[in-house]
């Protein structure tokens, strides 16, 4: 599914990735592991088509990241989750159900499952960062992706939403899903992860 050759990222003066290659086959669950500022967000970002190698060769399903042929394919829970500030919850859901021609009523259902359901009508600027987690997840991962992205997807979680994700991701991962998933905590990803990709210091 993800074939990384060589990749060289740089951000201003430093180098934070240099001639990195990983290889994930479809249907596999990967941890990405490094320490802080090693490079992990900006490999997803890179592997989401939201970030530029700076040399190397990147390919998704075949194509390069940007192409918006693997657009529907992947979905990235993105830290900070980017949402609208001046639409409600319903509104930012009712979007990415627009974008995805999904019915908004199954996103609420899935909303609700997590917590939200009394949050419809507020602001997404006056949500809790952990609200705010829990509907950007939603949204991008509304489209059921076949690669899904995560970047620290249980930061913020109370038990029951992270207990909600991670019955999730167990589910894509035996549905045959791709997982490239970013987590400080061991507890929280125990069970779910086939492998695991090292950047950065410790690699
Ligand atoms: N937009 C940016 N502009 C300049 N430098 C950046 C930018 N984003 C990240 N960096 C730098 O790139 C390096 C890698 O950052 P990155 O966020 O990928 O690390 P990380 O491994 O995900 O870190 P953490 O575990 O703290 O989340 C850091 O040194 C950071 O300062």
């Amino acid at each position: 599914m993800i074939d990384i050759k060589n990749l060289v990222v740089r951000r201003g003066e430093e180098c934070v990735l240099r001639d990195f290659d990983a290889h994930v086959p479809e249907g596999t669950s990967v941890r990405v592991t490094g320490p802080n500022g090693s490079g992990k967000s900006t490999l997803l970002r890179v592997i989401a088509g939201l970030t530029a190698p700076d040399a190397g060769q990147v390919t998704v399903a075949g194509h390069p990241p940007a192409d918006p042929a693997v657009r529907a394919l992947r979905g990235f829970v993105q830290e900070p989750p980017p949402l609208y500030e001046h639409l409600t919850a319903d509104e930012q859901l009712c979007l990415v159900a627009g974008v995805w021609r999904l019915r908004a009523r199954d996103l609420r259902d899935r909303a609700a499952a997590l917590g939200l359901g009394d949050r419809f009508d507020v602001l997404v600027g006056e949500l809790s960062l952990g609200q705010r987690k829990k509907l950007g997840y939603l949204c991008a991962t509304a489209h059921e992706p076949r690669l899904v992205l995560l970047d620290e997807p249980f930061n913020g979680l109370d038990a029951q939403a992270e207990q909600a994700v991670r019955d999730d991701l167990a589910r894509w991962r035996a549905d045959g899903r791709t997982l490239v998933l970013v987590s400080h905590s061991d507890a929280s990803v125990a069970g779910l992860v086939d492998d695991t990709l090292t950047v950065g210091a410790d690699a």
